[in-house]
């Protein structure tokens, strides 16, 4: 049986994206602007008959929302969902819900960049009555801890084995597999397809509601390493966008 197709779809602008804010596990909704990138994605997929047979998402709407918008865009809205916290985003710590830009200045460059890019240095840990923890949040109640701040190494170590298990197993049975998440959980997605250095991941960003399609081997090799953006152009200029984050 030759292998199905991978879908990564980060979501569309968010509020905190547009305010500039680390947002985490904070569930902020899209904005218009992120709804729109939303249905471009999902003409993007319909143009190129990219057609998803199961979505995968987040428990946070901003993922939920612009899975639901695309699959709409594409008549696929009836497909089955599976959704999990180990697709959410990084657990930003202490610094969810503060400014990138002032966080940056009062900490300099190279701390902003190790908190934001590094592999293995989590931020601060939150505190429990911050009101960006969600220590108390209900969607978490089965989790044996509720993360109180997360480096991209515990993304990976949280999502690829959830990945391996869950997922890889509908593509290697043929299905077109949609995984809409977020930049970071991508990120460690990105760097396990790719096989990139903890060092190297530090330079890879991924732009908001562009469709990255991943195609495989019949041995579950991809066969086109980096993936494939379906608006190559607007990809590499969000992505830079996203690298350039903190700037005012
Ligand atoms: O704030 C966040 O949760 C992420 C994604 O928006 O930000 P960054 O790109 O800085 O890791």
């Amino acid at each position: 049986m030759a292998y199905g197709t991978l879908v990564l779809l980060r979501h569309g602008q968010s509020q905190w994206n547009a305010s500039n804010q680390f947002t985490g596990w904070v569930d902020v909704d899209l904005t218009d602007l992120g709804r729109e990138e939303a249905v471009r994605g999902g003409k993007l997929l319909a143009k190129e008959s990219i057609l998803p047979d199961v979505l995968y998402t987040s428990l946070l709407r901003r993922a939920i929302t612009t899975a639901n918008i695309a699959l709409d865009a594409c008549d696929r809205h009836w497909i089955p969902v599976v959704r999990h916290w180990k697709l959410n985003e990084r657990h930003y710590g202490k610094l969810q819900g503060l400014n990138k830009a002032e966080i940056k200045e009062e900490f300099g460059d190279e701390q902003f960049m190790l908190w934001r890019r590094s592999y293995d240095t989590p931020p601060p840990a939150i505190d429990a009555d911050n009101e960006y923890s969600q220590s108390s949040d209900v969607r978490y109640a089965d989790l044996p801890e509720v993360p109180l701040t997360e480096c991209l190494k515990d993304v990976v170590d949280r999502f690829i084995p959830y990945y391996s298990a869950e997922i890889a197993p509908r593509l290697a049975a043929g299905e077109t597999v949609m995984v809409a998440a977020h930049g970071n959980s991508l990120r460690a997605l990105v760097k396990h397809l790719d096989g990139i250095s903890d060092e190297d991941i530090a330079g890879l960003n991924i732009p908001t509601g562009i469709p990255l399609v991943y195609r495989f081997d019949d041995a579950g090799t991809v066969t086109n390493p980096g993936g494939t953006y379906l608006d190559p152009e607007a990809a590499a200029a969000g992505a830079a966008a996203v690298a350039n984050q903190g700037g005012k």
